[in-house]
């Protein structure tokens, strides 16, 4: 028998976590009770309406940044990253999709990713 911490229930954490949660919010969209579930609830809104609760987070971590609150900033930005993860598994994609476009853009600057953008445009 394997010993008891391999075994225990262990809250993820770091990339994990947006794993764990994708596939929550997959599996509410799949069979979630509207009347129990806020993820179900917003997906039989529909997509306008999870687009709009995406347009409101991240107008409300703006007015967080702006008044300079780091607490209300984390609270906020973790509202939008919820809703976003929300959106894109209404397009039916999994968060680890973001993180790997992010990994493949580590060591790449921003000024020369653009750089290069210009060079096509221009060939
Ligand atoms: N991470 C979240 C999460 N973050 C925020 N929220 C909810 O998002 C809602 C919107 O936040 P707002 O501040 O905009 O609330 P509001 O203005 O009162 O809401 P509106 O009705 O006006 O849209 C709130 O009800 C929050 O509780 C979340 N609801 C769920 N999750 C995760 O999703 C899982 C599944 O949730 P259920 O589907 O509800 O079981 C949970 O176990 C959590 O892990």
């Amino acid at each position: 028998m394997p010993p008891a911490s391999a075994t225990a229930s262990v809250a993820p954490s770091g990339d994990d976590v947006l794993a764990h949660l994708g596939e929550i919010v997959a599996r509410r969209r799949a069979e979630g009770d509207p009347d129990k579930s806020y993820v179900a609830k917003l997906f039989a809104k529909g997509l306008d309406q999870i687009l709009k609760k995406v347009g409101e987070e991240a107008t409300e971590v703006v007015i967080a940044a702006k008044d300079g609150d780091p607490q209300k900033l984390v609270y906020e930005v973790a509202d939008l990253w919820f809703h976003s993860i929300v959106a894109l598994a209404a397009l039916d994609v999994r968060p680890e999709r973001v993180l790997a476009e992010l990994a493949r853009r580590e060591g790449l600057s921003g000024l020369e990713e653009f750089a290069r953008r210009g060079t096509k445009e221009g060939a």
